[in-house]
């Protein structure tokens, strides 16, 4: 009975609005990380996408992934993430901003885990690149 009863995570993040507010704060901070633009590909891609609509898309696909109403209408994560060649490194780098950002807004610990593991399970989608891909050959 009880489990069943939860508010989804979705409503306990507080829906559509306030999911946004964050979206936008992490966003404005990954696009301009250098730990990820460090990657020719990521800064390349950076430079490129449109911020709003960089933004619309993550924030469509968290409301969908946490249990809103939204349909996320994008490419999938393995598509737009591929040609990125993401690291271990950067995943972490990612994580961190996601952290800062979740702070920033006082989201709750309970909240926050709960929307890290399903970060967490895009994992293997997102990080194709091992981490000594980059490093000259012996
Ligand atoms: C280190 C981790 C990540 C980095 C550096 C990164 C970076 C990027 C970049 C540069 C793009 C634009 C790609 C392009 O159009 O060429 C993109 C698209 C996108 N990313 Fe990520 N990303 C990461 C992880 C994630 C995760 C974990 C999620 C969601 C759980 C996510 C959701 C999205 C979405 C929804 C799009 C838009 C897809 C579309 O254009 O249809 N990303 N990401």
């Amino acid at each position: 009975m009880q489990s069943d009863e939860l508010p989804s995570l979705y409503d306990r993040l507080g829906g559509v609005y306030n999911i946004a507010a964050v979206v936008d704060d992490f966003i404005n901070r990954i696009m301009t990380d250098d730990r990820l633009n460090k990657n020719p590909a990521v800064d390349q891609a950076h430079h490129r996408v449109s911020p709003p609509g960089f933004k619309y898309l993550v924030t469509e696909m968290v409301c969908s992934a946490s249990g809103g109403p939204q349909q996320y209408s994008g490419r999938s994560l393995g598509d737009s993430h591929r040609h990125l060649n993401i690291t271990d490194d950067e995943w972490a780098a990612f994580l961190d901003d996601l952290h800062k950002s979740l702070a920033k807004f006082e989201v709750s610990s309970a909240e926050e885990k709960d929307l890290v593991a399903i970060v967490e399970s895009t994992k293997d989608a997102i990080v194709v690149a091992p981490l000594q891909s980059r490093q000259p050959p012996l």
